[in-house]
């Protein structure tokens, strides 16, 4: 699909006026789930969720067929201060992997019968490094944006965002420090692996590229400034999804940074979007936290790619099979007490 923007300014009225969630389908799931044949509240967090994803599909009462697991690539001009484990050369290495099916999260996405596509973007073309000026142009910017938009299949009934972009986690944590405040060491981790010496060239890096912007608290502009064109691109595919109303699992770190400016230039407009887990990297928990999520699972995982999200689309599948399949007390017999 096209885009409907190729301006910063059209994009930023897309954040501003999105569409919530379809209240009387919610209150109609409210309604089934409490004759479900349990006792009230015994399925936990997955009878809400249930109802959430209900009420963004508009059915009281609905199926998960078609999710779609998007993995956008970048590179990062940062990378040439060591600020990763791994040369830039394995972004497109990542790439031919994942469409050869051999990464992570395409066995995930098979287990939980999701489709995965993969989005590369420039991937001989790095940002610009950000300690020394901005990493894309408004140009670049908006291209990303729409790249993720586009990604979006607009029959998909659950997205989930993620990416490949070796010294990503760096360009996250100068974007989450940016909007967050605190000190750099706060937001920064070990990534693929980093030394005790690349966490410091890292943070010292996050540091420097923040103070060159001191003050700025425009997201987008805090986007285009540290970016990342994948980081850039999930987020662009997050609010594609909120205007076709599907609901989105957030997966790791970097993809938490590319939600978390969405929702400091739009509060609520990660509505549609839940936290699929919370990983090892250092600062995943205080960027859910500051995303006012909770995650559904925490298995230690630090990989991107969406992996954590992905694994998450079987929580949610089983509270929609149970919500949407379950017969009620009436329908099996059973005594309401
Ligand atoms: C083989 C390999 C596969 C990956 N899949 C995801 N990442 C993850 O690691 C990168 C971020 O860590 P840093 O900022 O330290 O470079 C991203 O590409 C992220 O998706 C990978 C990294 C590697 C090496
Ligand atoms: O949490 C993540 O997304 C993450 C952590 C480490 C490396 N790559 C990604």
């Amino acid at each position: 699909m096209t885009a409907p923007f190729d301006d910063l300014s059209t994009f930023r009225v897309l954040l501003a006026e999105r569409p919530g969630p379809d209240t009387a389908a919610i209150a109609a799931a409210e309604a089934r789930d409490a004759q479900l044949t349990k006792p009230a509240g015994a399925l936990g967090r997955l009878e809400e969720l249930a109802i959430w994803y209900a009420g963004w599909r508009g059915d009281a009462r609905p199926r998960m067929e078609r999710p779609q697991v998007a993995v956008f690539a970048g590179n990062h001009g940062v990378v040439a201060r060591g600020v990763s484990a791994f040369p830039a050369a394995v972004t497109a290495q990542m790439v031919g992997n994942f469409e050869a099916g051999g990464a992570a999260v395409n066995q995930l996405a098979q287990a939980f019968g999701a489709r995965m596509t993969a989005h590369p973007i420039d991937l001989d073309r790095p940002t610009g490094d950000f300690v020394e000026g901005p990493a894309m142009s408004e140009a670049e910017l908006v291209d990303a944006l729409a790249i993720g938009w586009n990604a979006v299949d607009p029959e998909a009934d659950l997205f989930v965002a993620g990416e490949m972009g070796i010294g990503n986690t760096c360009s996250a944590a100068a974007i989450a420090h940016a909007l967050e405040g605190g000190r750099a060491e706060d937001w920064t981790g070990r990534g693929t692996g980093v030394d005790d010496a690349g966490l410091a060239r890292k943070t010292e890096a996050v540091a420097q590229g923040v103070a060159r912007i001191a003050g700025e608290k425009d997201p987008l502009e805090v986007l285009r400034q540290l970016g990342g064109r994948e980081i850039a691109a999930m987020a662009g595919a997050i609010l594609a999804a909120r205007h076709h109303r599907i609901p989105v699992i957030l997966d790791g770190f970097i993809c938490c940074a590319a939600a978390l400016v969405l929702h400091r230039a739009a509060p609520g407009a990660l509505d549609h979007a839940v936290a699929g887990h919370q990983g090892a990297e250092a600062a995943h928990a205080r960027l859910i936290d500051a995303l006012g999520k909770s995650p559904l699972l925490s298995l230690g995982l630090r990989l991107g790619e969406a992996s954590g999200a992905t694994l998450a689309i079987g929580v949610l599948k089983g509270a929609i099979a149970c919500h949407s399949g379950m017969a009620s007390f009436a329908e099996a017999g059973v005594s309401d007490g």
